[in-house]
């Protein structure tokens, strides 16, 4: 499903010292629900941002054996969305608003909003501007927002941080859903117990040192 190929991910501003945050000289994922741990730091949020084609690398990123995230931007990134671990939105903008634009982009099929609404338990808020949302309505609009469309994998950055207990119930069986029924892949951090998610785990990796390794 997901295969990366001589990375090194370095930030040119002097983070790290100008240290190549990770290095990955070959990795494959197949088909799954993977999940990353590692330590604050270490570089899980680095590798899920540049798999979401938004940060620049050396080496290649290639989905489905087909596409490669900085050749084919537009395919690529019609098929792989993403939650951030703290997203933040202009201020003034509304969760519709956000959800309108982005279900434009990634061309979701009709009434997959207003199902994803109640998922994720968002209709209380949904025409009220985002500067005055808590932590866990923006993590809830964040994950609304990385599941519109039809994509084949969804990167999930602490998906469990500051989401209420029955609304992590209602995503977690709607994510077992999508893989079992369309296929589609997930990659998963979280500095919780991830068996909270009652997902069946297809691989572990330890992020850290700038490597990912694979957990047994
Ligand atoms: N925009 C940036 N500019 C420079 N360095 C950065 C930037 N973002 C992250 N880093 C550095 O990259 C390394 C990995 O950070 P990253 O955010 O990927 O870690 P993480 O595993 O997601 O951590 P956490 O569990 O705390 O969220 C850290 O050394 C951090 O200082």
């Amino acid at each position: 499903m997901l295969t990366v190929s001589n990375f090194i991910k370095s930030y040119s501003n002097g983070g790290s010292n100008g240290q190549p945050v990770l290095t990955i000289p070959n990795l494959h994922l197949p088909l799954g629900i993977h999940y990353f741990q590692g330590g604050n730091g270490s570089g899980k949020t680095t590798f899920f941002r540049t798999v979401a084609g938004l940060l620049p690398f050396s080496g290649e990123i290639r989905l489905n054996d087909q596409y490669e995230v900085n050749r084919d931007p537009e395919a690529y990134r019609l098929r792989v969305n993403y939650a951030e671990a703290e997203p933040l939105y202009p201020d003034f903008l509304s969760a519709r608003d956000l959800a309108e634009f982005v279900g434009k982009a990634k061309q979701a099929p009709a009434g997959q909003l207003n199902a994803l609404v109640d998922v994720l338990g968002v209709r209380a808020f949904w025409t009220q501007p985002t500067g005055t949302f808590s932590s866990g309505m923006l993590k809830k609009l964040s994950l609304l927002l990385a599941l519109l469309g039809t994509p084949q994998l969804v990167l999930l950055d602490e998906p469990l941080t500051t989401l209420d207990v029955d609304t992590a119930a209602r995503l977690f069986d709607y994510v077992r859903q999508l893989h079992t029924d369309q296929g589609v892949s997930f990659l998963l951090t979280s500095h919780q117990d991830v068996s909270l998610t009652g997902l069946p785990i297809t691989s572990s990796w330890q992020v850290g040192k700038g490597k990912i390794v694979s957990v047994s």
